[in-house]
């Protein structure tokens, strides 16, 4: 059994990383089927019964140990991973010290299913475990075995505030173990960053590493060999010019938390390094675009692609602006040009409405993730649109910026020497983690008997029989004092729902794209006595949900939702917010076929036949409610899944073409 699984090369001043996969899509594929299949073969190694007889057994000693044979057991294992590597004993072993030891330093001693979930990570794959299973102790276990054997790791989630927080709350079982451990988070300075790397366990977020790591990227430029490394070191260190230091130690084991989130949800869009650049257009120019857009007429003038938010210019409208533009400056005489602004400029007015695709937050645009419903602070649009959009809102026009380096998360997660993770939704997504990143996901059992309620998914015809049932609902769980968490797709949405609570007098917290630690805050309160929480989906994801004194007597935390989201894993992290751990809970989901979702999806014609099928406050038949619910989900999830392949294959080729060039991303 002292099989070596796995130990990278970490010598000095290298950067380990896996070198780029030149593997077709098919190939990729064949690949991940091929790794399915050895996968079902070694499954006893991979069943929760075979994980815990073999941790227990190395468990009932470490029970007895004083402190000081503790720290005797922790070194031993220690130089003896250092010199095996993570042989499959000696991780058994491992996993019985961490969990004798988060016992004693946090009060938490890992369940079974949990050293279970923390034996599939440490084998590199997805542990799909249940909201509120405890998915941050569990990571505590591959972590800090890896880091034993000496290989630096990254603990990846989805927001600074919880990376913070992990960090923090988990100091203690990494100091036991001698582990050094540190965040990395927003607004933190180069140097700052390089000193918190050199720890063995790096507590991160998708944005920060993959910045970190393009930013290393361009230090390192092409060759990234292990002898020119070493010479750079050298070299460093004679002339100690610290500035051209690397900022991490490579990409060795990353193991993510709400793996879906990082690696799907964010996966649509590259990072970029960018530099400003003075912008191409005057402010006045941008401004007579939205001049000339005022002056057309919908359908007439121009037609609107909603789903893929482009405009149209018909030949009426694109007479009428030749002969507006001619009382302008000479760049109007251009078509092309014209017509790239004003269609622009209708984009902006048309396809992006402030407080759904964006605030104004500081007189600043600041885009919104409308699937996350999160500010994103550094991104901004592209081609113009941005300085478009700054200059309907009246907001000072910003710098137009170009790129300096990209890579999207599935080219940064596929260098990582070792990849695994962690998440409660990734059924709808498991193919393609698989297809993409090689991670193969494996359910964990919950460690209780879950008692989630899923109640009904209704669609009422209107919006007002909607608001009225709603209120109606609300009502009747506030009387019993139960906790209602509401979850809205948009800011705009959730100031509206606000609105009907306040008229109907009910005392609520509205909670949406805020900062992460005030979400973080108000969530947690989101279950207590008589508490009712208004939020959009992922408004502070990740924090526990804790019940209050006697509200689990009642029923436990009751969510509902109140808009058709774009993936049924959205729908289940919503209602994932209630009855952890064996809680009592419910959940339901109240529609109507005037929400935006649905509005958008289908046509006037058939929601009007729809509408005849049901009147006042009666509810669509539930079957029919289904699959009106379910077939625009579909949809969605099919065209994201597609815009991912695009950027991944438009990625693939951008990286042989700048190899090709010479240049490094
Ligand atoms: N073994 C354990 N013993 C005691 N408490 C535990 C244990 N494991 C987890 N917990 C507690 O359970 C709660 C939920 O844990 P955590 O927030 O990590 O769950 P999660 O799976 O990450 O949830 P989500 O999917 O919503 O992010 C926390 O308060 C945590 O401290």
């Amino acid at each position: 059994m002292s099989e070596v699984l796995w130990r990278p090369g970490l010598r000095f001043g290298s950067y380990p990383q896996k070198p780029e996969s030149r593997l077709t899509d098919f190939e990729q594929g064949a690949a991940a089927f091929f790794d399915k299949i050895v996968k079902r073969l070694t499954r006893k190694r991979y069943s929760l019964t075979y994980v815990v007889e073999q941790v227990n057994r190395h468990a009932e000693p470490l029970r007895h140990c004083n402190e000081q044979q503790l720290t005797i057991a922790i070194l031993a294992l220690r130089e003896a991973l250092s010199r095996q590597g993570l042989t499959e004993v000696l991780m058994l072993r491992a996993f019985a010290l961490i969990r004798e030891t988060a016992d004693r330093t946090l009060n938490k001693r890992h369940f079974d299913e949990q050293l279970f979930g923390g034996w599939l990570m440490i084998n590199g794959l997805l542990a799909e475990m249940e909201t509120g299973e405890g998915k941050t102790l569990t990571a505590t276990l591959p972590a800090c075995t890896a880091a034993l054997a000496g290989i630096p790791v990254h603990v990846i989630t989805a927001n600074d505030y919880l990376a913070g927080r992990d960090a923090d709350m988990l100091k203690p079982l990494y100091l036991r173990l001698g582990l050094k451990s540190g965040a990395v988070v927003d607004g933190m300075a180069l140097e700052q960053r390089r000193k918190m790397y050199q720890n063995a366990i790096v507590h991160t977020t998708n944005k920060q590493i993959a910045f970190d790591y393009l930013r290393d990227r361009i230090e390192i430029g092409e060759d990234t060999g292990p002898l020119r490394f070493q010479y750079r070191q050298i070299r460093q260190d004679v002339t100690e010019q610290k500035h051209e230091a690397l900022i991490m130690r490579g990409l060795c084991f990353a193991i993510i938390d709400e793996a879906d989130s990082v690696l799907i949800d964010e996966a649509k869009t590259p990072l970029i390094i960018t530099q400003t650049k003075p912008n191409d257009e005057s402010p006045k120019t941008y401004g007579d675009a939205l001049y000339l857009a005022s002056s057309l007429f919908i359908n007439d003038d121009f037609v609107i692609d909603a789903k893929s938010r482009d405009i149209e210019l018909t030949s009426q409208g694109e007479n009428t602006l030749a002969d507006m533009a001619i009382g302008l400056g000479p760049n109007w005489k251009n078509k092309r040009w014209r017509e790239t602004m004003v269609k622009q400029a209708l984009i902006a007015e048309y396809c992006f409405k402030r407080n759904k695709q964006y605030i104004l937050k500081d007189n600043k645009v600041q885009i919104i993730d409308e699937f996350t419903g999160r500010v994103m602070e550094d991104r901004s649009w592209e081609q113009g649109l941005q300085q478009m959009i700054e200059a309907k809102e009246g907001c000072l026009i910003s710098e137009q910026r170009e790129p300096l380096a990209r890579i999207s998360y599935q080219r940064f997660f596929g260098r990582y020497l070792k990849l695994a993770g962690t998440s409660g939704t990734v059924r709808e997504v498991a193919a393609e983690m698989h297809r993409v990143y090689g991670l193969h996901a494996v359910k964990v059992p919950t460690h209780r008997i879950s008692k989630r309620r899923l109640l009904s998914e209704r669609i009422y015809t209107t919006q007002a029989a909607k608001q009225r049932m709603f209120l109606q609902r609300v009502n009747e769980l506030h009387t019993l004092g139960r906790p209602i968490l509401i979850g809205t797709g948009s800011v705009a949405e959730s100031l509206e729902v606000s609105d009907w609570l306040e008229q109907a007098g009910l005392l609520h917290r509205v909670l949406n794209a805020e900062q992460d630690q005030h979400e973080a805050e108000i969530i947690a309160h989101a279950g207590q006595l008589n508490a009712i929480t208004v939020a959009t989906n992922m408004a502070g994801r990740g924090t526990d949900i804790a019940l209050g004194l006697g509200v689990a007597e009642l029923g436990g935390l009751h969510v509902i939702a109140l808009n058709c989201n774009e993936s049924r894993r959205i729908d289940r992290q919503l209602y994932g917010r209630c009855a952890r751990q064996g809680d009592p809970g419910s959940c339901e989901a109240i529609l109507s076929l005037e929400d935006a979702g649905l509005r958008e999806f289908y046509s006037s014609a058939i929601l009007k036949t729809l509408t005849g099928l049901a009147n006042g406050d009666q509810a669509l038949p539930a079957w029919l409610g289904n699959l009106i619910l379910r077939l625009p989900q579909t949809y969605k999830e099919r065209h994201q899944r597609s815009v991912r392949r695009q950027l991944s294959k438009q990625d693939k080729r951008l990286s042989r073409i700048l190899a090709f060039s010479g240049k490094f991303e």
